[in-house]
């Protein structure tokens, strides 16, 4: 396709709270500062009323880049051509609850959206998972999608990495900008494992700079892990805004490409690296460049963040296993 035309991106769950700041964004050039940009906007029919008058509200801002708004709730329509697909569709916790809880409500609608991308989707599609469980939400539509290539699904935990680039610069005085090198390792849930051994700040190691172990494993991991659930408590619902602007982080790095003197963290497919079990969805250390991922190899390991990445991962290899059993994949 030619850079004139417009990107063709799918986004589920478009009534809803992350996509009321999602589509505006995208729409305003977040994305692709410099390409139209035509939105196809799934949502369940209950929900397609209020979703006219979100695309009201979008016609109203005339953005000059918005080439196009089509609604439905028709998968396979919505998803006919897209290159991106950021399905963030499914319903969030509540207080209280783990994301894992969501698993059975939310699994259901990733098995439809895998298949209904594997057949319509354009060839070049990438499909960002936003709704949670993210990393296995993306599993299960990765497994229901078998001609779609397993390296075109993702999970978010951009936004993970995000709090913990925000935490730390907080903690060292440092600017965000200051900060490079931050992974998340495995689930986006309360097992993630944020890591600082290898992070940098203004080039130097992180955890030496902030030489603070309590600290690390007391406020640091805890802080970011559960963040999510801190702001449903303060907010009395989910995180929207700030995972709007995560996802777009995410989409945009892989889309156009990471900075060369950085990585960023993103859910993908195992192949083993790190000794995480083939085939699940755990989030890694990753360059893009060219619309492809791949995984920063090579970093040491310590026992400490050994554990930390064996106990998320083996959350995944569970959540996998209940899926399987829930027949969805
Ligand atoms: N990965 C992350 O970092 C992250 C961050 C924040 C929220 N989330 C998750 O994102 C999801 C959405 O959050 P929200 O606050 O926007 O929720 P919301 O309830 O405000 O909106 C969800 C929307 O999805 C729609 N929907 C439900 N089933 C659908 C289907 N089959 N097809 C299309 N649309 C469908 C609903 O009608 C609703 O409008 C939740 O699962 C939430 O937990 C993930
Ligand atoms: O925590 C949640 O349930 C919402 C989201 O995944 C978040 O991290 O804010």
């Amino acid at each position: 396709m030619t850079s004139a035309e417009p990107l063709k991106v799918a986004v589920t769950g478009a009534a809803g709270q992350i996509g009321y700041s999602l589509l505006f964004r995208l729409a305003s050039g977040a994305l692709a500062a410099d390409r139209p940009i035509e939105l196809r906007l799934l949502e369940i029919e209950p929900a397609l009323k209020a979703l006219e008058g979100v695309v009201m509200e979008l016609d109203d801002c005339a953005f000059p880049l918005l080439a196009g708004v089509e609604i439905g709730s028709d998968a396979e329509k919505i998803f006919d051509g897209v290159n991106l697909a950021l399905l963030v569709g499914a319903r969030p916790r509540g207080p209280g609850m783990e994301r894992g809880d969501l698993l059975s409500a939310n699994g259901a609608i990733f098995t439809a959206q895998g298949k209904a991308l594997n057949a319509v989707a354009a060839d070049d599609v990438r499909i960002g998972v936003t709704g949670n469980p993210a990393n296995t939400n993306a599993l299960i539509a990765m497994t229901n999608a078998p001609d779609i290539p397993r390296e075109r699904f993702s999970a978010l935990t951009r936004l993970d990495h995000n709090r913990a680039i925000s935490q730390l610069a907080a903690k060292t005085g440092a600017k965000v900008t200051d900060i490079k090198k931050m992974t998340i390792w495995g689930n986006h849930s309360a097992t993630q494992y944020p890591d600082l051994f290898h992070a940098e700040v203004n080039g130097q190691n992180a955890a030496e700079l902030v030489g603070d172990q309590a600290w690390l494993e007391g406020d640091f991991i805890p802080t970011v892990a559960k963040r999510g659930a801190a702001i449903i408590d303060a907010r009395g619902s989910s995180s929207a805004a700030s995972a709007a602007s995560a996802t777009i982080d995410a989409a945009r790095d892989w889309l156009f490409g990471s900075a060369q003197d950085d990585w960023v963290s993103m859910a993908v497919v195992s192949k083993g690296e790190y000794d995480v079990p083939e085939g699940l969805i755990s989030s890694f250390p990753v360059t893009t460049s060219g619309g492809d991922w791949s995984i920063v190899e090579g970093l040491e390991i310590d026992d400490f963040s050994r554990a930390r990445i064996d106990a998320s991962t083996a959350e995944l290899a569970d959540e996998r296993k209940a899926v399987t059993e829930l027949g969805l994949i």
